[in-house]
């Protein structure tokens, strides 16, 4: 039991600097966005979704978080505007989330949490030629971060959680096809933005980050889905429920986060 508690924590968010002494850089992720600190940047135009021929093509439990991975061979599903330079690349989505309704987010606003935190990855395609390259760069990254809040069932996320049971085990796949995640999305694209990291290891300081304001809403029944998937595999005997997967908000060392209008 000790070494399961041990193991625990060797894996724990406070634990990763000692194999990735980034996890102490200058620009990592999760922060705590305050709304009235962030600058409103009349430069800032709108983001822009073209994710109508997007392709997704399967879902998968890494261990970490339920992944759905798209079609990423060409541009066509990208984010652009905003911050951004040129057209990122949609690569993957997945989820945050916690064990009870309260926390789960990783981003939190004025020190609140949400229940869940859905983060779209997309990557540079313009200046880098693979994912992995793009990933170790400082603007290799976009990721859009979108808040979920608990209280109606949301109207599409089922086709997302009646797929969970296929991939309960870590290490699992299916086939996950037509899936856009335009109907993920809030009514409004106002967001914040800094320059920021992945929040997992190996936690590059590669990361655009774009966070919506407006969160979406899902039933806590829905939400409850994400917490029957497994942090372990089908062959382990410990069977860890995948619940908690946030890294909690890191320091702000002097970062600005601007503000769309
Ligand atoms: C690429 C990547 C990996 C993990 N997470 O949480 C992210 O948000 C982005
Ligand atoms: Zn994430």
């Amino acid at each position: 039991y000790l070494s399961l508690l041990f193991l625990g924590w060797l894996t724990s968010p406070s634990a990763w600097h000692n194999k990735y002494p980034v996890a102490h850089g200058s620009r990592q992720s999760p922060i705590d966005i305050v709304p009235h600190q962030a600058s409103r940047d009349p430069n800032l135009s709108q983001i822009v979704l073209n994710y109508d021929r997007c392709t997704s093509i399967n879902i998968s439990n890494n261990g970490h978080s339920v992944v759905v991975e798209f079609d990423d061979t060409d541009d066509r599903s990208v984010i652009q505007g905003g911050p951004l330079d040129n057209p990122y690349r949609l690569k993957q989505f997945h989820f945050h989330w916690g064990e009870k309704g309260c926390e789960g987010s990783e981003h939190t606003v004025s020190g609140n949490s949400y229940a869940s935190e859905l983060h779209l990855v997309h990557w540079n395609a313009v200046k880098y030629k693979t994912f992995d390259e793009a990933a170790t760069a400082p603007d290799g990254l976009a990721v859009l971060g979108i808040f979920l809040d608990t209280g109606d069932d949301h109207r599409w996320l089922h086709t997302i959680t009646d797929a969970l049971y296929m991939v309960k085990f870590k290490g699992s796949i299916t086939d996950f096809k037509d899936f856009n995640p335009k109907c993920l999305l809030p009514s409004s694209l106002h967001y914040w933005t800094y320059l920021g990291s992945l929040t997992t290891p190996p936690l590059h300081e590669s990361v655009i980050w774009i966070v919506l304001k407006d969160p979406i809403t899902v039933s806590e029944k829905q939400l409850g889905k994400f917490r029957m998937l497994l942090f372990t595999g089908e062959e382990e005997d410990q069977r860890l429920r995948m619940e908690n997967n946030f890294r909690p908000p890191q320091p702000l060392k002097g970062r600005k986060v601007r503000s769309s209008n």
